[in-house]
């Protein structure tokens, strides 16, 4: 019986729906990894997580079959072991499922037993809930798998142990969000306490639309001390090595990497969504309106980190009350960030738009109308540039404008991706502070300051008449951020922000423009989950709703 045994943590990046693609990856690790005994990849790692309906593909389902049959044929020759995440057809429904490949064949199935069906998930939707598992025999070592969620609870780890598991193998797909990683560390830890196992845990890395995983994989032993822990967001490998003592196998030290810091890690969660959006969307590159203000400003800082400079369009598109302060600030962040400015004028649109609506609108006041005529015609010119070149207009809005409904549909809202839309303004300056003073590991942009301080000092404005600021249309952002978060973060009602201080008659009218705004929420891109609770996937309001609490 041996008493050593070498397990490499695959921290992968799968491609969702790209089998061979990530068939290949997994073969690639085990050719990397001779002498290694087994490889562990996360959840679902031959078909990308989360896969939503894709797996309700009959032939999506087949594919994979194919692609694991290929995996086991792969593993004939000496050398590692592979641990594949799949979906599994069984007679019991399909099943999230992970795979054990040895010695030619699938030499054994282990299903997932806790489905999340909350937040982000939907797991019920298109998986069957597996038994509690039992361990899978691996080389004479009981291995116990509880895949993502069954970590969660103590339920099926404690089957494991009480059914022989002499470690637990952890794979996941675990959305990155704020905070993520110390939650994630302490159940792991309650798991270990309670089984007296070791643990390694292996998340994924990469964007898949509205989410972004951190990876942050570990390994623990049995005393709740961490091993190992790999980069945060690479994609990347560790090797643990376990030798069997009187009271079960303990890891030996590894390479210990630190988590991100708080707008760091926040900062490469945008960065690494963006990333994996356009190429795996295959877009040559981003084009965005830069307007001189910190939102853009933002976005195209972030664009030029994961794509780099010359992937990215900016364009300045004035209009008459566009200031010279504006236009010196965009030129300025071209500059710094070594990008493409083009300035396109939309005075001539504003103008044929008021000539073909002026027998209508005869007699009438300017109002909001002719503000947003002026975002609609920014957001066509900006598709046109999409249309005939390809770069995916980015869209810029951020989490305070889409809870209040601050942004013009089909104006400022046009495109297709936002790496803003689940951070508050408040936040935006703090991100901008710290992109000027650090360079993202992961970064293709410049070293030093992206944006001219002015930036991020000025008063916030649209721009879209003359001396308009956002604090004539919202409170302050320090002060509606605070609101947002507690009605849409914390789900507290008008009555209890008033009782912590804020004033009745702006938290009733914030909760007001929340509940309205939603039917521009749903028209809105995607963007990239950041916080507990993003728009779209993990807050589902209805459009068509009476109900207030003030
Ligand atoms: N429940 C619902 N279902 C479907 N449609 C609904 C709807 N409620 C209103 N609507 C429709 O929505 C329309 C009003 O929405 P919309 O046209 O967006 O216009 P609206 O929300 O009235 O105005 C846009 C606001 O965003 C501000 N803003 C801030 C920052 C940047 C920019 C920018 O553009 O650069 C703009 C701008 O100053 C203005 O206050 C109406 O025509 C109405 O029919
Ligand atoms: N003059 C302009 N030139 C180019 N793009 C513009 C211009 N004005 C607005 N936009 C685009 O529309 C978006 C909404 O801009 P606006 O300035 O109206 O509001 P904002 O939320 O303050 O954004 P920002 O901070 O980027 O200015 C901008 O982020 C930018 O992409
Ligand atoms: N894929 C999963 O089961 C993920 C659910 C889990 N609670 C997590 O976010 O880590």
């Amino acid at each position: 019986m041996t008493d050593r045994l070498t397990i490499v943590l695959a921290q992968m990046n799968p491609a969702m729906g790209d089998l061979t693609a990530n068939a290949d990856t997994i073969l690639a690790l085990r050719a990397a990894h001779p002498d290694a005994d087994l490889i562990l990849t996360p959840e679902l790692s031959l078909i990308g997580y989360p896969p939503e309906d894709l797996v309700l593909k009959p032939a999506l389902v087949q594919a994979a079959a194919a692609q694991l049959a290929r995996l086991a044929a792969a593993t004939a020759p000496p050398g590692p072991a592979l641990l594949v995440g799949t979906a599994h057809q069984a007679d019991t429904g399909l099943h999230n499922a992970m795979a054990l490949l040895d010695a030619g064949r699938i030499a054994g199935v282990t299903l997932k037993h806790d489905l999340p069906n909350y937040g982000v998930f939907d797991e019920k939707r298109v998986f069957a809930p597996g038994p509690l598992p039992f361990p899978l025999l691996f080389r004479g070592i009981q291995l116990g798998i509880p895949i993502c969620e069954d970590m969660w609870t103590p339920t099926v780890t404690a089957h494991l142990s009480a059914h022989g598991a002499e470690l637990l193998l952890v794979p996941n797909g675990s959305p990155y969000e704020i905070g993520k990683e110390a939650r994630r560390l302490a159940l792991a830890r309650a798991r270990v306490a309670e089984t007296g196992l070791p643990l390694l845990y292996v998340n994924r890395t990469g964007g898949q639309d509205e989410l972004v995983f951190d990876g942050g994989s570990f390994v623990l032993n049995p005393d709740g001390q961490t091993m190992a822990r790999l980069q945060d967001w690479d994609a990347t490998t560790a090797t643990a090595h376990f030798a069997r003592t009187a009271n079960g196998w303990r890891a030996d030290p590894g390479e210990t990497h630190a988590p991100d810091s708080d707008m760091e890690e926040i900062y490469h969660a945008m960065l690494l969504s963006l990333r994996d959006y356009v190429n795996r969307n295959r877009f040559p590159g981003v084009v965005l309106g830069l307007s001189g203000g910190i939102d853009s400003a933002l976005s195209a800082a972030v664009a030029v980190d994961a794509l780099g400079a010359d992937r990215v369009h900016c364009v300045m598109l004035p209009s008459r009350f566009t200031s010279q302060e504006s236009l010196d600030d965009a030129a300025e962040c071209a500059k710094l960030m070594g990008t493409r400015l083009d300035t396109i004028p939309i005075a001539p649109a504003m103008d044929a738009f008021n000539t073909m609506l002026a027998p209508l609108f005869a007699g009438l006041p300017a109002n909001t109308t002719e503000e947003n005529i002026q975002s609609r015609i920014r957001g066509l010119t900006l598709m046109a540039l999409s249309n005939k070149f390809g770069p995916m207009l980015l869209t810029t809005g951020n989490k305070s404008e889409m809870s209040t409904g601050y942004a013009t549909i089909y104006g400022d809202m046009a495109g297709g991706y936002s790496v803003l839309k689940d951070v508050y303004k408040t936040t935006v300056f703090r991100l901008c502070e710290w992109r000027n003073t650090h360079r993202p590991r992961l970064g293709l942009g410049p070293d030093g300051p992206v944006m001219p301080a002015r930036v991020i000092t000025k008063p916030p404005s649209a721009e879209l008449r003359d001396n308009q600021r956002d604090d004539d249309s919202l409170p302050p952002y320090e002060v509606l951020d605070a609101i947002l978060h507690g009605l849409i973060e914390e789900e507290r009602s008008v009555a209890d922000l008033v009782a912590a201080g804020h004033d009745a008659a702006t938290v009733a009218r914030v909760e007001r423009l929340l509940y309205i705004a939603e039917y521009k929420r749903r028209q809105s891109p995607p963007g990239v989950k950041i916080g507990p609770r993003t728009f779209g996937r993990d807050r589902r309001y209805p459009i068509t709703n009476a109900f207030r609490t003030s």
